[in-house]
Protein backbone atom coordinates (compact mmCIF):
# COMPACT_ATOMS: atom_id res chain seq x y z
CA UNK A 1 0.00 0.00 0.00
CA UNK A 2 0.95 3.39 -0.71
CA UNK A 3 2.02 6.40 1.44
CA UNK A 4 -0.96 8.93 1.47
CA UNK A 5 0.09 12.27 -0.26
CA UNK A 6 -2.33 14.45 0.47
CA UNK A 7 -1.27 15.20 3.96
CA UNK A 8 -0.77 19.04 6.02
CA UNK A 9 2.08 20.77 5.27
CA UNK A 10 4.50 21.51 7.87
CA UNK A 11 2.74 25.40 7.11
CA UNK A 12 -0.58 24.23 7.01
CA UNK A 13 -0.08 21.55 10.29
CA UNK A 14 1.20 24.49 12.45
CA UNK A 15 -1.23 27.44 11.24
CA UNK A 16 -3.59 24.84 12.18
CA UNK A 17 -3.21 25.16 15.62
CA UNK A 18 -2.88 28.59 15.51
CA UNK A 19 -6.88 28.96 14.10
CA UNK A 20 -7.24 25.87 16.60
CA UNK A 21 -5.81 28.14 19.94
CA UNK A 22 -7.81 31.47 17.97
CA UNK A 23 -11.23 29.10 19.07
CA UNK A 24 -10.66 29.56 22.51
CA UNK A 25 -10.89 33.50 22.33
CA UNK A 26 -13.97 35.28 23.69
CA UNK A 27 -13.48 38.23 21.23
CA UNK A 28 -16.81 38.74 19.18
CA UNK A 29 -15.28 40.61 17.14
CA UNK A 30 -11.79 39.16 16.37
CA UNK A 31 -10.29 35.96 17.47
CA UNK A 32 -6.68 35.11 17.08
CA UNK A 33 -4.57 32.62 17.64
CA UNK A 34 -0.49 32.16 17.60
CA UNK A 35 1.70 28.74 17.83
CA UNK A 36 5.28 28.93 18.14
CA UNK A 37 7.78 26.19 16.79
CA UNK A 38 11.49 25.47 17.35
CA UNK A 39 13.71 25.04 14.91
CA UNK A 40 12.89 21.38 15.67
CA UNK A 41 9.26 21.81 15.19
CA UNK A 42 8.75 21.03 17.93
CA UNK A 43 5.34 23.33 19.29
CA UNK A 44 6.73 25.38 22.17
CA UNK A 45 4.17 27.82 23.02
CA UNK A 46 0.54 28.20 21.95
CA UNK A 47 -1.51 31.98 22.27
CA UNK A 48 -5.20 33.48 21.62
CA UNK A 49 -6.24 36.86 22.95
CA UNK A 50 -8.02 37.06 26.29
CA UNK A 51 -8.17 39.24 29.34
CA UNK A 52 -5.00 38.72 32.22
CA UNK A 53 -5.81 36.12 34.64
CA UNK A 54 -7.92 37.57 37.48
CA UNK A 55 -9.65 39.56 34.63
CA UNK A 56 -13.14 37.92 34.21
CA UNK A 57 -14.96 38.88 31.11
CA UNK A 58 -18.11 39.81 33.72
CA UNK A 59 -15.87 42.87 34.61
CA UNK A 60 -14.52 43.52 31.65
CA UNK A 61 -16.23 44.14 28.46
CA UNK A 62 -15.56 43.37 25.07
CA UNK A 63 -16.43 47.24 23.16
CA UNK A 64 -15.06 48.57 20.86
CA UNK A 65 -15.63 52.09 21.11
CA UNK A 66 -16.81 54.50 23.83
CA UNK A 67 -14.58 55.58 26.94
CA UNK A 68 -11.26 53.99 26.30
CA UNK A 69 -11.34 52.43 29.83
CA UNK A 70 -14.41 50.45 29.47
CA UNK A 71 -13.36 49.00 26.03
CA UNK A 72 -11.12 45.97 25.71
CA UNK A 73 -7.98 47.62 24.50
CA UNK A 74 -6.49 48.68 27.33
CA UNK A 75 -6.57 45.04 29.17
CA UNK A 76 -6.69 42.17 26.37
CA UNK A 77 -3.26 40.06 26.12
CA UNK A 78 -2.83 39.90 22.51
CA UNK A 79 -2.64 36.28 21.24
CA UNK A 80 1.13 36.98 20.09
CA UNK A 81 2.49 37.85 23.73
CA UNK A 82 0.29 35.09 25.00
CA UNK A 83 2.06 32.50 23.25
CA UNK A 84 5.51 34.02 24.06
CA UNK A 85 4.32 34.17 27.68
CA UNK A 86 3.20 30.90 27.76
CA UNK A 87 6.49 29.50 26.06
CA UNK A 88 7.98 26.47 27.53
CA UNK A 89 11.43 26.89 26.36
CA UNK A 90 13.84 30.17 24.92
CA UNK A 91 12.86 30.81 21.74
CA UNK A 92 15.59 32.28 19.50
CA UNK A 93 15.62 31.05 16.18
CA UNK A 94 12.06 29.80 16.33
CA UNK A 95 8.83 30.73 14.35
CA UNK A 96 5.98 32.23 14.84
CA UNK A 97 2.26 30.91 13.16
CA UNK A 98 -0.24 33.37 13.77
CA UNK A 99 -3.52 34.45 12.20
CA UNK A 100 -3.49 37.86 11.85
CA UNK A 101 -0.18 40.04 11.53
CA UNK A 102 1.19 41.19 14.77
CA UNK A 103 0.83 44.71 16.29
CA UNK A 104 3.74 46.97 17.29
CA UNK A 105 3.45 45.91 20.67
CA UNK A 106 3.72 42.20 20.01
CA UNK A 107 6.14 42.97 17.46
CA UNK A 108 8.90 44.54 19.90
CA UNK A 109 8.39 41.19 22.14
CA UNK A 110 8.50 39.12 19.15
CA UNK A 111 11.99 40.17 18.08
CA UNK A 112 13.16 40.47 21.75
CA UNK A 113 12.23 36.54 22.68
CA UNK A 114 14.43 36.33 19.13
CA UNK A 115 11.89 34.65 17.15
CA UNK A 116 13.21 35.06 13.86
CA UNK A 117 10.35 34.43 11.38
CA UNK A 118 6.80 35.34 11.62
CA UNK A 119 4.05 33.25 9.86
CA UNK A 120 1.03 34.74 9.23
CA UNK A 121 -2.54 34.89 7.67
CA UNK A 122 -4.75 37.85 7.82
CA UNK A 123 -3.62 41.40 7.62
CA UNK A 124 -6.50 43.20 7.68
CA UNK A 125 -5.23 46.23 9.33
CA UNK A 126 -2.64 46.85 6.70
CA UNK A 127 -1.49 50.49 6.24
CA UNK A 128 -2.57 51.39 9.76
CA UNK A 129 0.74 53.30 11.73
CA UNK A 130 0.78 49.69 14.34
CA UNK A 131 0.80 47.55 11.62
CA UNK A 132 3.93 49.99 9.58
CA UNK A 133 5.51 50.18 12.95
CA UNK A 134 5.55 46.41 13.17
CA UNK A 135 6.59 46.10 9.89
CA UNK A 136 9.71 48.72 9.99
CA UNK A 137 10.86 47.23 12.91
CA UNK A 138 10.46 43.40 11.94
CA UNK A 139 12.79 44.84 8.68
CA UNK A 140 15.17 46.70 10.76
CA UNK A 141 15.34 43.26 13.02
CA UNK A 142 15.66 40.80 10.44
CA UNK A 143 13.02 38.96 11.35
CA UNK A 144 11.62 36.86 8.30
CA UNK A 145 7.94 37.84 7.34
CA UNK A 146 5.69 34.61 5.33
CA UNK A 147 1.99 35.23 4.20
CA UNK A 148 0.33 32.25 3.90
CA UNK A 149 -3.28 32.15 1.52
CA UNK A 150 -6.51 32.05 2.77
CA UNK A 151 -7.62 28.37 2.47
CA UNK A 152 -7.28 26.94 6.26
CA UNK A 153 -9.58 30.25 7.48
CA UNK A 154 -12.31 29.58 5.69
CA UNK A 155 -12.25 25.67 6.57
CA UNK A 156 -11.96 26.75 9.79
CA UNK A 157 -14.94 29.29 9.70
CA UNK A 158 -16.85 26.17 7.96
CA UNK A 159 -16.30 23.89 10.74
CA UNK A 160 -17.41 26.98 13.02
CA UNK A 161 -20.93 27.30 11.50
N1 LIG B 1 -2.06 40.76 15.95
C1 LIG B 1 -3.09 40.89 16.81
C2 LIG B 1 -4.00 41.91 16.66
C3 LIG B 1 -5.05 41.98 17.53
N2 LIG B 1 -5.18 41.06 18.51
C4 LIG B 1 -6.37 41.09 19.35
C5 LIG B 1 -6.65 42.23 20.22
C6 LIG B 1 -8.15 42.30 20.24
O1 LIG B 1 -8.69 41.32 21.14
C7 LIG B 1 -8.50 41.93 18.84
C8 LIG B 1 -8.56 43.11 17.90
O2 LIG B 1 -9.80 43.66 18.04
P1 LIG B 1 -10.50 44.53 16.88
O3 LIG B 1 -9.92 45.90 16.96
O4 LIG B 1 -10.19 43.87 15.55
O5 LIG B 1 -11.95 44.46 17.23
O6 LIG B 1 -7.46 41.06 18.45
C9 LIG B 1 -4.27 40.05 18.65
O7 LIG B 1 -4.41 39.19 19.55
N3 LIG B 1 -3.22 40.00 17.81
ZN1 LIG C 1 -0.39 42.69 19.46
Amino acid sequence: MRAKEDVLTWDQYFMSMAHLSAMRSKDPNTRVGACIVNPQKRVVGLGYNGFPMGCSDTKYSWEREGDFLETKYPYVVHAELNAILNSIQNLAGCTMYVSLFPCNECAKAIIQSGIKTVVYEDDKYDGSPENMASKRMFLDAGVVLIQLPYCLKVCVEEIEE
